[in-house]
């Protein structure tokens, strides 16, 4: 996988610890996109590739990137790998995982020890996608485009719920 946006350079980088992880968090790339912010994704794993990690985690914000989401699933330390190296936000996902349902990712990510903080979003889907919307208010604090694109597509959402419920 590469950046999705090839004109801009990224602003956040969309990681995950596996390719089983893409079905989940391409959720949060499609809420990027909906938006206009420009992102990159990558399979990083601090289990299977930690030098890649490191690598990854080190020179994030030199190559400019605001916020880094990590997704990760089971014993998911990804998350807090990643802001144990990177002075960026950095917004985690549970991956629902086959055997625990992904309480086992909810809590590996949620827990961690003071001074390096995850921002943890729920488990599966819905995360995701509010990790994108949450990686683009952040954004939206300094960049009025981004704001602006985020207050239209909350007003759409908002138009979007209907008063009285349907009958089947
Ligand atoms: N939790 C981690 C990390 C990590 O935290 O570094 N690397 C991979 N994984 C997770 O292992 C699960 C199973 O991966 P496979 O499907 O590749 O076996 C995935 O949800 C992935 O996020």
């Amino acid at each position: 996988m590469s950046s999705k946006s090839p004109k801009a350079e990224p602003l956040v980088g969309v990681i995950m610890g596996s390719q089983s992880d893409w079905q989940i968090m391409r959720k949060a790339a499609e809420a990027l996109e909906e938006l206009g912010v420009a992102y990159e994704t990558r399979i990083v794993s601090a289990h299977r590739t930690p030098g890649r990690l490191y690598e990854y985690a080190n020179n994030a914000q030199a190559r400019g990137l605001k916020i880094i989401i990590a997704g990760a699933g089971g014993a998911a330390h990804l998350p807090g790998m990643t802001a144990s190296m990177t002075n960026l936000p950095v917004i985690g996902v549970p991956i629902q995982s086959k055997t625990l349902k992904g309480l086992d990712s909810l809590l590996s990510i949620v827990q961690m020890p003071a001074g390096v903080p995850v921002a943890t979003v729920a488990i599966g889907e819905a995360g995701a996608a509010n990790a994108g919307l949450l990686a683009a208010s952040i954004l939206a604090l300094s960049d009025a485009d981004v704001a602006k694109r985020l207050a239209d597509w909350r007003a759409r959402q908002t138009a979007a719920v209907g008063e009285t419920p349907k009958s089947d």
